[in-house]
């Protein structure tokens, strides 16, 4: 069946035929985003979710997207995402990240002179017939400073463009290399020099914790007299209200404003003042960054639910989808090492080491640790899956060591993964055969041979003569069928284990029965 996908934002409807060509149905409503209560009604039948910001995609409508695979957010911000509960549910979160930057950017720009010539209040005077040429007295920018508070991808096409107007650039920045500012020709600068120097500050960062009211009413306190603030960026990184104190004093001498704390802002401290200019979130809003991001984003999603391929995650790394059908049998394979590890795994674990050997250690070793993290926990917490594992084994402490190395076994790939408990380490090791199937080569460092079956045995025990014999008669008087059996030790009379495949499953009590073989050290039922 065909994936499906609901548009919920408006999103340019050339984003519908991108979908149809790659054969994914799309629902194209580009107002139900703004009922929450409408858009949960119906979630659950969709594969995909196609927005921009006035859908707010909660956990309320998460809780109903059982099938829903991927978010699109054709824009840069998914501050509208609860992205924490996407991820806790495997919902991929993507966004296009370029392509509305430079429209953006020229937004920022057109308001930056907009403000210094009080241009919409120019207008407005001279089309109500007032000509009041000596009311409007601007200010020049050439030689003026700008300061920009965040100098990401937007934050630099702004610089780029002030300084071709002939202004001075500093940035704070505290994620800017001394390198990257020399060569975008710009001063990196702390906030208190900025808030001192600047005569025009634009914003440019993500809402965070830490950017919240970054210009507050202290940092308002700080500026120079006359200075012009323009946010193009986020509602809520300027305290608005203390903002407007300001430009009642006349210490700011203008802002102009894009985004607000509440959105769609029908009232703000900020409306009404006369050196105040507003614009309804239009940073995005040209016809080629709108086509840019829908066509973007429509890609993207087809080629994820298409193909596997996931680009541009802000919850999950990047997979090509030439890489992905190459990864896919070792993203399986990583799953069930770590779900063999998982099952075997009783008390705490602190760190988890994967290691890529080969041909594996060049793919997406990022993919196949979060798998190998899912099948681990899953015994421990049904919820995980391979989006949410990473974020999940963080918050439990688990330190995760990553490595790679050129072949140096048997095998073409392998991918091996120490799991160390407050008791024990214990390694496991896979690979992948032609035929695509994951199979179990070893198991603390006893070679083995088997693939993962839904209903396997696995016992550890002595390398003694009679094991063999009576473990396959007790599960045959016990009607349980051996599909596989197999067998590997140590050395002669050294630890061995057996992996054995049923049909069906084994009751606990005839698991008793195993463990009480003589020879047998451990013996676990698992299911794959
Ligand atoms: N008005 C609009 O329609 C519109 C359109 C596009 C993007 N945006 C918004 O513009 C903002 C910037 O987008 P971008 O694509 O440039 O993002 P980006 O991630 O490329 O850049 C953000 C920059 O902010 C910096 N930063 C982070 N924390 C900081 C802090 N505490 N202090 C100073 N700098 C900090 C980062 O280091 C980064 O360089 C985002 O909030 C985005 O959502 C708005
Ligand atoms: O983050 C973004 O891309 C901008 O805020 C644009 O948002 P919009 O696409 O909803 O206008």
């Amino acid at each position: 069946m065909a994936p499906r996908v609901l548009i919920s934002d408006k999103i340019s409807p050339a984003s519908v035929k991108i979908f149809t060509d790659r054969g994914v149905e799309v629902d194209y409503q580009p107002d139900l985003g703004k009922d929450r209560d409408a858009l949960a009604a119906i979630i659950g039948q969709y594969d995909g979710l196609a927005i921009r910001s006035a859908t707010k995609v909660t956990s309320k409508v998460l809780a109903q997207a059982g099938n829903l695979k991927v978010i699109g957010r054709a824009g840069i911000g998914v501050d509208n995402v609860d992205i924490p509960a996407a991820t806790q549910r495997g919902v991929i979160v993507m966004n296009t990240p370029f392509g509305n930057s430079i429209t953006t950017a020229e937004h920022a720009i057109a308001l930056l002179l907009a403000l210094s010539r009080e241009i919409p209040a120019a207008d407005q005077s001279t089309q109500a017939g007032k000509w009041e040429k000596t009311r409007f007295l601007g200010v020049e920018i050439t030689g003026k400073t700008l300061g920009l508070i965040g100098c990401g991808n937007i934050g630099s096409i702004v610089s780029d463009r002030a300084l071709g107007l002939r202004m001075k650039v500093i940035a704070f920045d505290p994620f800017l290399s001394h390198e990257r500012a020399q060569d975008l020709g710009v001063e990196k600068v702390e906030l208190d020099d900025l808030l001192g120097r600047a005569d025009f500050i634009t914003l440019h960062t993500p809402l965070t914790e830490k950017t919240k009211n970054i210009v507050s009413a202290t940092a308002l306190n700080k500026t120079k007299k006359g200075v012009r603030i323009i946010n193009c960026a986020r509602g809520g990184l300027v305290d608005e209200a203390a903002l407007r104190v300001a430009l009642d004093s006349g210490h700011v001498a203008g802002a102009a404003f894009d985004v607000f704390s509440t959105e769609p802002a029908t009232e703000n401290p900020l409306f009404g003042h006369p050196h105040v200019i507003c614009t309804p979130h239009l940073g995005a809003s040209t016809m080629e960054a709108q086509e840019n991001v829908a066509l973007q984003i429509a890609e993207q999603m087809s080629d994820y639910l298409t193909r596997g391929a996931i680009t541009n995650a802000v919850n999950f790394p990047s997979i090509t989808a030439e890489e992905a059908p190459k990864l896919r049998p070792f993203i399986t394979l990583a799953e069930k090492l770590g779900s063999f590890a998982g099952q075997l795994t009783e008390t705490g674990i602190t760190s988890v080491r994967i290691t890529c050997q080969g041909e594996v250690a060049h793919m997406n070793t990022r993919a196949l640790t979060s798998a190998a993290i899912a099948g681990l926990l899953r015994p421990m917490l049904a919820d995980i899956n391979v989006v949410s594992a990473p974020s999940v084994a963080k918050e439990r402490g688990i330190v995760i060591e990553e490595t790679t190395s050129e072949a140096d076994s048997d095998y073409d790939a392998l991918v091996t993964l120490t799991v160390i408990t407050e008791k024990l380490e214990r390694t496991v090791s896979g690979t992948v055969f032609g035929d695509g199937k994951p199979r179990i080569v070893e198991i603390k460092g006893i070679k083995v041979d088997a693939e993962f079956a839904p209903s396997m045995i696995y016992v550890a025990n002595e390398d003694k003569p009679g094991f063999v014999g009576s473990f396959a008669s007790l599960l045959g008087e016990a009607g349980v069928n051996i599909a596989t059996f197999a067998l590997g030790r140590l050395s002669q009379g050294g630890d061995a284990i057996a992996l054995v495949q049923i049909d069906g499953t084994v009751s606990d009590a005839v698991m008793d029965k195993v463990r009480k073989l003589p020879q047998v050290r451990m013996a676990k039922p698992l299911a794959f």
